[in-house]
């Protein structure tokens, strides 16, 4: 996993106190960038740098004269220059032989160098226009550090440049992974700036997701028996389907044995056991898939609440100010998974407050360190594009997951996957960090059509996840 920030301004002053100039940085962010290019593309490939007036052009403007004369560059500077630091790239870049291009034209390569951290209002007409006209663009399109149109708090502009790779400085920062920005950021690199990354980062509670980091429930000893494994109990209710996609995810992710507690006879899958109560050595519980109103207070009260089981809250029990109570109870291990709209619900409920989705999406980050501020011994798991965990003071970003897994299932799968390591013994945080995991990289494996995947899919990719 890599480390997060929201801004890169203090790690800068950082590097400025110990005499590693604004120049230095600004000169290994190009080295970066031009790393990438010659990497990827042959010498004599065109390469259209669009300059901005601050540092973020800058660094367009120093990329230029490092590619100069083994790459076709066309170095285009539609706001002039403003400060110090563009004035001087671009004194050493004319010293070279390097001229302004006043046409913008498609090349091999597009560098928006235009605006980046330092975006600090709409864009206007004339950034608006060059956007367009860059993102028309054939080539392969690279955003320096951020691109133009996703400000460093996460703002996104109505319009923004689609990166293919955004080649980020320093440090990764959260405005690259709202859900919103996914579609812009493109693949995302960091660029050392002169010194290791771990010097250059000093610490952070927020960390992003690779593939790495999954761990898969072991098997590693013989003398065992299923009991070994966990008991997980689901709450089947009104959708019988949810409890059957989770039950099967949970056993296929390792569960000894699964129950799917119910109130009426249902047609369950041979390897699933269903009761009307709750096994008396159940290790996990998940509540809320397809749930409806299916099970009177006095027995959610006995089965639920006063169980100390660890526990998945998710869909309907995000509703229910009885299931909700659960979060007060600090001795236990619990993990919420809410959709944007699900959160809202738990919000109102919890603080009284009324948000909408779209505020929710705008503020992700803002919004489970709230949560997260209130209530810290619980896992809240924030689904979206970019799902975001959070317990105790450390938030993690699972970027992993693609447009495969937006079909109504998934979320049970995801339960299924939580519940089952809940049952295997594994704390709540690495549960869901490693149930969410494996649902990305079920899904990313499938190799269907992007619209084909049922969520019986997923199951049957998590199945294989060990032998990737
Ligand atoms: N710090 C470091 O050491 C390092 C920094 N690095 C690089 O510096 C970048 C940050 O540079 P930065 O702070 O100069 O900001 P930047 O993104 O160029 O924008 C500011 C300029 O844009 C203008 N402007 C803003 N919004 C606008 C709009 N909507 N429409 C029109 N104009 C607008 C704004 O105008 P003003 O507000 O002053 O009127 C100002 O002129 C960072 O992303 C990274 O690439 C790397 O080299 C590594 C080392
Ligand atoms: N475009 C996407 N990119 C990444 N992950 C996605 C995307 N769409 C959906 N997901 C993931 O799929 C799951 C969907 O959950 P949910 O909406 O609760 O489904 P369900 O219908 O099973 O309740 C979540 O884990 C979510 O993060």
């Amino acid at each position: 996993m890599q480390k997060v920030f929201k801004s890169c301004d203090k790690l800068d002053q950082k590097c400025y106190e110990s005499y590693i100039t604004e120049d230095i940085l600004m000169e290994h962010a190009a080295m970066g960038m031009e790393k990438y290019i010659r990497t990827h593309f042959a010498p004599g490939n065109s390469v259209l740098i669009v300059a901005g007036p601050g540092n973020n052009g800058a660094d367009g403007i120093t990329l230029a004269r490092l590619l100069y004369h083994d790459y076709e560059v066309k170095l285009h500077l539609p706001y002039g220059i403003k400060s110090l630091m563009p004035k001087l790239q671009l004194k050493r870049a004319n010293a070279l032989g390097i001229e302004e291009t006043e046409e913008l034209e498609d090349a091999d390569v597009i560098v928006d160098a235009l605006f980046g951290a330092g975006l600090n209002r709409l864009l206007d007409d004339l950034s608006i226009q060059l956007i367009h006209k860059m993102n028309s663009f054939k080539g392969h399109k690279i955003a320096c550090d951020i691109p133009t149109g996703v400000a460093e708090d996460g703002t996104l502009m109505p319009l923004a440049f689609n990166a293919d790779t955004t080649l980020t400085m320093g440090a990764y920062k959260e405005a690259l992974y709202l859900d919103e920005s996914k579609d812009v950021i493109g693949k995302v690199e960091r660029i050392n700036l002169g010194m290791s990354s771990q010097l250059y980062e000093g610490e952070s509670d927020t960390f992003v997701l690779e593939p790495e980091d999954m761990k898969l429930p072991t098997r590693d000893k013989e003398a065992t028996h299923k009991g070994t494994f966990g008991h997980a109990a689901i709450f089947t209710g009104e959708k019988e389907g949810a409890g059957i996609i989770a039950g099967t995810a949970a056993t296929r992710f390792g569960a000894g044995l699964t129950t799917l507690v119910i109130h009426e006879k249902i047609m369950a899958p041979p390897y699933l056991m269903h009761a009307t109560t709750v096994p008396d050595n159940a290790s996990a519980l998940a509540i809320g898939m397809g749930l409806g109103g299916h099970f009177e207070e006095e027995f959610l009260q006995k089965y639920v609440i006063n169980s100390h089981l660890p526990i998945v809250l998710d869909a309907d029990a995000l509703s229910s100010m009885l299931l909700l109570s659960i979060i007060e109870q600090r001795d236990r291990e619990i993990v919420l998974t809410p959709h944007p709209k699900e959160f809202v619900l738990l919000w109102m409920i919890l603080t009284g407050e009324v948000l909408k989705v779209s505020e929710v999406q705008a503020k992700r980050f803002e919004m489970v360190r709230m949560f997260n501020h209130k209530y810290p011994h619980v896992t809240l798991l924030l689904k979206g594009a970019n799902t975001l965990i959070m317990q105790e003071e450390n938030l993690y970003i699972n970027p992993l997951g693609c447009t495969k897994l937006s079909k109504g299932g998934s979320g049970d799968v995801l339960s299924g996957l939580i519940v089952s390591l809940l049952a295997q013994g594994y704390p709540a945080i690495d549960a869901a960090i490693h149930g969410s995991l494996a649902l990305a990289i079920a899904a990313q494996n499938y190799q269907g059509a992007s619209y084909a995947m049922l969520a019986t899919d997923l199951i049957d990719e998590v199945a294989k996840l060990e032998l990737c």
